[in-house]
């Protein structure tokens, strides 16, 4: 997919916050822009109160990284932009310096469809100052929105069981480019369709659906709009029966099943879009059974979302498939994930790499510093914890403990010869130039069921999950605890 040339026509550098090219403007005129840096994407917390999250959004990033250039209309604009005193914001020899930069960093990062967890890197940037920097906004925009889609889906899926799930969202979607990027992050999270046709040709997901209210509305009578209907789609006929009753609306539905029938052909099913939807889809599954329509599918739609469809299920509801829209597109409950970008490590003019620490009063805030991997260990097939670690660090092979980074008193003892292992950062970028090809995305979406197969059901309960391990591998922690020590003691002047 060609996101930036097919959907915005060129460049992108300007998608991103202005204090981004303050920065970059201050990091060149003090000479410190091409100083290596690295950076870490990461959340620190899972949402919707979950036990888990699903990356989603990396072939865009890789798209923006591939495209990262100023055009010359970007600069045009950088250059006509004026200070407070009415001087030009950016000296013509910075413009010129923007207008030859070329993307060169190295970025490691999950695959899309993996499973992630709170302060692990899920993207890693190495390369200068100034275009680690730059790449904050664009890349936190991209990858958030998608992983949080992603893992919406997910859990909605998850509470249908392997039911299907439509996605039906794009008219309450946020716009032109959240519609699309919801569309593909909800199939990756297990969708089974999108109604967005724009969506299925961009991304290549399969596009369905049944017909609304408008449809029926616009005849003289129920009948005659499952009627026209089905001669016009004798083999794609799913009847919404709820417009102004929905016991006669499968009544209808099931006369016109029958005349389907009589011409050699099966109607697909009912949707009920109102209503107890437990009642209607059990009072509709008798209806449909004992006039002899045992494999019609009953639709339900309207409002859905992972709790509403839990409970329904619990209410052992006559429901085979699920369309969702609005509460799945726009992440409703809540609306933003909020992984940040934070610097982790520079390099000295001596070719030391330095760890960076940033104290906050909250020790949740506090980050990890140095240049890390993130490792999975599984057993018997299952996954039983992630390792962060510093990347030449060597692991002891008969045993290490791993520190939660937010309680330092959680330890789990891990013993890697027992395990497989897998590293979770895959080499996407090196100097720039793309290493990585980016899968189908339906194997993505695959990945993303074999991952979650991975974890245990405990994980993915939608109510009070239970958490799974993260953490620091030993002395990555006490590299750790020693910086924030020297980092308070400077604080309090006794260094
Ligand atoms: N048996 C049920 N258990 C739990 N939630 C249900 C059940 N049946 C329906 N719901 C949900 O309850 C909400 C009902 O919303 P609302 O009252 O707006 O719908 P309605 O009046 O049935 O339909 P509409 O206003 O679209 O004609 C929806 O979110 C629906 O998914
Ligand atoms: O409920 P969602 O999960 O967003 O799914 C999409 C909804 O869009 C359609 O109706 P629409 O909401 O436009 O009108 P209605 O509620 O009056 O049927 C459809 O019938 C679903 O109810
Ligand atoms: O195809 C459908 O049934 C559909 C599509 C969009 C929104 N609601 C329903
Ligand atoms: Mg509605």
């Amino acid at each position: 997919m060609k996101i930036t040339k097919d959907l915005y026509h060129g460049s992108l550098a300007l998608l991103t916050d202005f204090y981004q090219l303050t920065m970059a403007y201050a990091y060149w005129k003090s000479d410190k822009g091409e100083q290596e840096a690295v950076f870490n994407l990461f959340f620190r917390k899972h949402p919707f109160q979950g036990g888990f999250t699903l990356a989603a959004g990396l072939d865009y990033v890789i798209d923006y990284c591939r495209n990262f250039r100023f055009g010359k209309e970007d600069l045009e604009y950088l250059s006509k932009m004026k200070a407070p005193d009415g001087s030009p914001q950016f000296e013509k020899g910075f413009i010129d310096y923007l207008s030859k930069l070329k993307f060169t960093c190295d970025i490691d990062a999950v695959e899309e469809g993996t499973v992630v967890f709170p302060n692990a890197p899920m993207i890693r940037v190495r390369g200068p100052l100034i275009q680690c920097q730059l790449l904050e906004t664009p890349l936190l925009n991209l990858f958030n929105f998608q992983t949080l889609i992603a893992t919406k889906a997910a859990r909605i899926n998850l509470a249908a069981k392997g039911e299907p799930v439509l996605e039906f969202g794009l008219r309450r979607a946020q716009g032109i480019d959240g519609a699309l990027a919801a569309s593909r992050a909800a199939y990756i999270g297990g969708c089974t369709s999108t109604s967005n046709v724009m969506a299925g040709k961009l991304f290549g997901i399969p596009v369905s659906g049944t017909h609304a209210h408008s449809w029926i509305m616009s005849f003289e009578s129920e009948l005659e709009a499952f009627e026209a209907y089905a001669d016009a789609f004798p083999d794609q006929c799913v009847f919404l029966v709820d417009t102004y009753d929905t016991i006669n609306g499968v009544k209808n539905a099931i006369k016109v099943g029958e005349i389907l029938r009589s011409k050699g052909k099966e109607m697909i099913g009912i949707r009920i879009d109102s209503g107890d939807l437990a009642y209607y889809s059990n009072k509709a599954r008798e209806m449909l059974d004992e006039a002899g329509f045992p494999e019609a599918k009953i639709v339900a739609s309207n409002d859905l979302d992972e709790n509403i469809i839990h409970s329904l299920k619990g209410q052992e509801a006559s429901v085979n498939v699920w369309g969702v829209g609005t509460k799945l597109v726009t992440a409703y409950d809540q609306p933003a994930l909020g992984a940040v970008y934070k610097l982790s490590a520079v390099k000295e003019e001596s070719g030391e790499w330095v760890p960076k620490i940033k104290i906050s009063q909250q020790s949740l805030k506090i980050n990890i510093p140095g240049i890390h991997n993130v490792k999975r260990y599984y057993s018997n097939g299952k996954a039983v914890a992630d390792m962060i670690y510093l990347e030449d660090q060597e692991i002891n092979p008969r045993g290490t403990v791993i520190i939660d980074p937010t309680d330092a008193t959680r330890r789990k003892r891990i013993m890697p010869a027992f395990y497989k292992e897998e590293e979770l950062l895959k080499p996407i970028f090196k100097n720039g130039k793309l290493v990585y090809k980016s899968p189908k995305i339906k194997d993505i979406r695959e990945r993303a069921q074999n991952q979650l197969a991975s974890f245990d059901k405990t994980h993915k309960r939608i109510v009070n999950p239970h958490l799974y391990p993260v953490g620091l591998e030993e002395n990555l922690h006490h590299m750790r605890m020693n910086l924030v020590l020297k980092a308070k003691q400077m604080e309090n002047g006794e260094a």
